[in-house]
């Protein structure tokens, strides 16, 4: 443990600011305040003003320090945060000055809640829940990640985990005593109930409409109708910039065009997708082929009708789904059929009505799920392979195919189970979790 590095990082965020957050922790921390504040090693937990100088004497600046002895800080080792003035050459120099300590080296993104989590101070959803909520902008992904990050996660993965372990210990009965009286019928069935509350319960975390993780990343909604009825002009109207190709030309938009926004509360993906017709030039095609790909993979399709030219929708038209009638400006919307919202993005007429129903629609989707488990894809494919683990259990069980192989199962799901909140066999993923983190968390 003493061999490791102590780490140091920029905690606030870019200068300048009224005032940044030098963050170190490990071993070295009591040698770098002795060396380096004039008040030494802060009294713990206790706000000290003090001045802070380099190895040749210089001042860098006068700030407050706090020490927070380990084990009881944010790493659970020896940890000093510095409060200075937030300009760029304060800060400069003051890292300067602590990488040039013996043992001390700039933290990597994320070590920081690494280090936490190496000490059992949280477990891996709960870090992930402190990545989410430094990057959260709406608030309800603050609310999500604040969730996550107090342990909502693990309380229900800790309960799965718990209630296949009654089960586990059930089937192990089963394997060491076989032939004691009962029938088959009368040991199998309530572990087969149990399994199935259990199952029950996996299956409806899983069919959760991906809610969590858009919350999380954004939901979908994809702009589609046939070439020129002005999709790409709706799609830079709501989002105020031009940021699609606009010509009289049909077939100009290719590529798919996807801008950010926030509507209803919730972060938005909205598309602006190339022109649906038959086509034979290949590249139209393919645009084509990714129009039809967005529209299915929407959580929400604007349907987009040409005023100039009125049609009926050529896709699929999914109940949730908004149809409406462009070119309002110039066409009279006595045209447009009944449900369609006549909409102008030249003038811009309907589009508040528009960007309110998307809105109602995406907050809607988002609250149809109270506190969804699965906030990654990370969380998803264990949790699927979980139940598929459990769903073999069950059969083996079932078909009385032999109670080891079940108990092999049930122990895989276990696993499963545990390496969401990474109690288990997540060496190979920890790089992966952390690095996405900011550097100085
Ligand atoms: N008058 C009027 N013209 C519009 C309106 N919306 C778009 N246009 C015009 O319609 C033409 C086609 O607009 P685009 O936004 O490129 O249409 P699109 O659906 O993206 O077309 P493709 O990418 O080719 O499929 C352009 O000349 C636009 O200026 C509108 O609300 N009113
Ligand atoms: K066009
Ligand atoms: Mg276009």
């Amino acid at each position: 443990m003493s061999e490791r590095d102590t780490i140091c990082a920029l905690a606030s965020g870019q200068p300048p600011a009224a005032i940044c957050i030098l963050r170190l922790s490990g071993d070295k921390v009591w040698k770098v305040a002795g060396a380096l504040l004039e008040c030494g090693l802060p009294e713990p937990r206790h706000a000290t003003l003090t001045k802070f100088r380099d190895e040749d004497s210089t001042l860098i600046d006068e700030g407050l320090a706090l020490f927070m002895p380990g084990p009881h800080s944010y790493t659970g080792e020896d940890t000093l945060e510095l409060y200075l003035h937030g300009g760029p050459a304060v800060i400069k120099h003051s890292l300067e000055t602590l990488t040039a300590q013996p043992g001390v080296r700039l933290a990597e993104p994320g070590e920081f809640t690494r280090r936490a989590f190496e000490a059992g101070k949280l477990d891996l959803t709960e870090a992930e829940g402190v990545a989410d909520i430094i990057e959260a902008e709406t608030e309800a992904q603050k609310a999500q990640a604040l969730r996550q990050l107090t342990g909502g996660l693990t309380e229900t993965y800790d309960r799965w985990r718990a209630e296949l372990t009654g089960v586990l210990a059930l089937i192990e009965v089963m394997v060491d005593f076989p032939d004691e009286g009962d029938t088959p019928e009368d040991t199998v069935r309530p572990i087969l109930d149990k399994l199935d509350l259990i199952i029950t319960e996996l299956e409806d975390a899983l069919g959760d409409r991906g809610i969590g993780e858009k919350i999380r990343d954004g939901f979908r909604v994809a702009i589609v109708g046939p070439p020129n009825a002005g999709k790409s002009s709706l799609l830079n109207r709501i989002a105020r910039r031009e940021a699609a190709i606009v010509t009289d030309i049909a077939g100009t938009t290719r590529d798919v065009v996807e801008v950010r926004l926030v509507l209803g509360g919730q972060v938005v993906w909205l598309a602006d997708t190339a022109g649906l017709r038959e086509t034979a030039d290949i590249v139209e095609a393919e645009g084509v082929r990714r129009a039809e790909r967005a529209a299915r993979e929407a959580d929400l399709r604007i349907h987009v009708i040409d005023g100039a030219n009125p049609e009926p929708p050529a896709g699929p038209v999914e109940q949730q789904d908004i149809v409406v009638f462009n070119k309002a400006d110039q066409r009279s919307a006595a045209l447009a059929p009944d449900s369609a919202l006549p909409v102008s993005a030249a003038t811009g007429e309907g589009v508040e009505k528009l960007e309110s129903w998307i809105g109602s629609f995406i907050s809607q989707r988002a609250a149809s799920v109270e506190a969804p488990v699965i906030t990654r894809a990370r969380h998803r494919e264990k949790l699927s392979a979980g139940l598929a683990s459990l769903a073999q259990a069950r059969q083996l069980l079932e078909d009385d195919m032999g109670a080891e192989l079940a108990a092999e199962d049930v122990r895989m799901a276990l696993r499963q189970l545990g390496a969401v909140i990474g109690t288990v066999g997540v060496e190979d993923i920890l790089g992966a979790v952390f690095s996405q983190f900011c550097i100085g968390k």
